[in-house]
């Protein structure tokens, strides 16, 4: 699918990233099959997901584009990290390939730009996942098809807000010609359709839909806290 094409069917819409953090009982590949299969049941145009042989069950399983990372280990850079495996996804079916795109030193010396170059020799187009500003106006003239707000807030220097980088979102919009998506840290229907108000081209939703432990664990946290001010116990 070409880059026009996939960004026309993705405007607008929701992406589901079904994945499950190592030793969490969801990371299966069958379970993140039916994940993938219940955010195409319920209108999702596309999925975001780990590791290549995850990537190619939902792509055989699954009516709708992949875009694939691999993800190894969690310091520096650690989203689909070298050129071996942008490779890996793209062979694995992703009809894009998501990487960090942040600037920082790449295990095997390889820059961003080296990484696009290949994967689309390999037939697939590139999500560039940064941080700032600034690294999505160089991820997109470096040829990113589209630039997502991944990594705001994770990568060391940057502040991590409770909620999704909006700020981030509206100034990527201004500044690049090629889709934005807003992606991190949405939890509500509302903060999805905020981020479109404010010119994400898509939004990516993961935790909010996919991650029952995290979920389960929000809700703990919660009871444990106690009510608070605005909410007082009647009866
Ligand atoms: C920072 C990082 O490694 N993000 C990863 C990227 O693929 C995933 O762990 C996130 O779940 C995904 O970005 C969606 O975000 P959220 O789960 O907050 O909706």
């Amino acid at each position: 699918m070409n880059a026009q094409h996939l960004a026309d069917t993705l405007r607008g819409r929701l992406i589901v990233s079904c994945q499950a953090p190592p030793g969490d009982p969801m990371r299966d590949t069958a379970t993140l099959v039916r994940f993938a299969r219940a955010a195409a049941a319920g209108g999702g145009s596309a999925i975001r997901a780990n590791e290549p042989e995850v990537v190619a069950a939902i792509v055989a399983a699954v009516d709708l584009p992949v875009i694939g990372l691999w993800k190894d280990g969690d310091t520096g850079v650690y989203i689909t990290p070298t050129v071996r495996h942008s490779l890996a996804v793209a062979e694995a079916g992703a009809a894009v390939v998501a990487a960090d795109a942040t600037g920082r030193p790449r295990p095997d010396g390889s820059t961003f730009a080296e990484l696009v170059n290949a994967v689309h020799a390999a037939g697939a187009l590139v999500m560039a996942d940064v941080a700032t500003l600034a690294e999505g106006v160089t991820a997109a003239a470096q040829g990113a098809d589209f630039v997502s707000t991944t990594l705001s807030g994770y990568v060391p220097g940057t502040s991590k807000q409770t909620g999704p980088d909006l700020a981030l979102v509206t100034s990527l919009a201004a500044a690049i010609s090629v889709p934005v998506v807003a992606e991190g840290r949405i939890s509500s229907p509302e903060e999805a359709a905020e981020a479109l108000a404010r010119g994400a081209h898509s939004v990516v939703v993961g935790t909010a839909i996919t991650a029952p432990t995290a979920l389960t664990s929000r809700f703990v946290g919660a009871l444990e806290k106690g009510p608070g001010p605005g909410h007082p116990v009647t009866g």
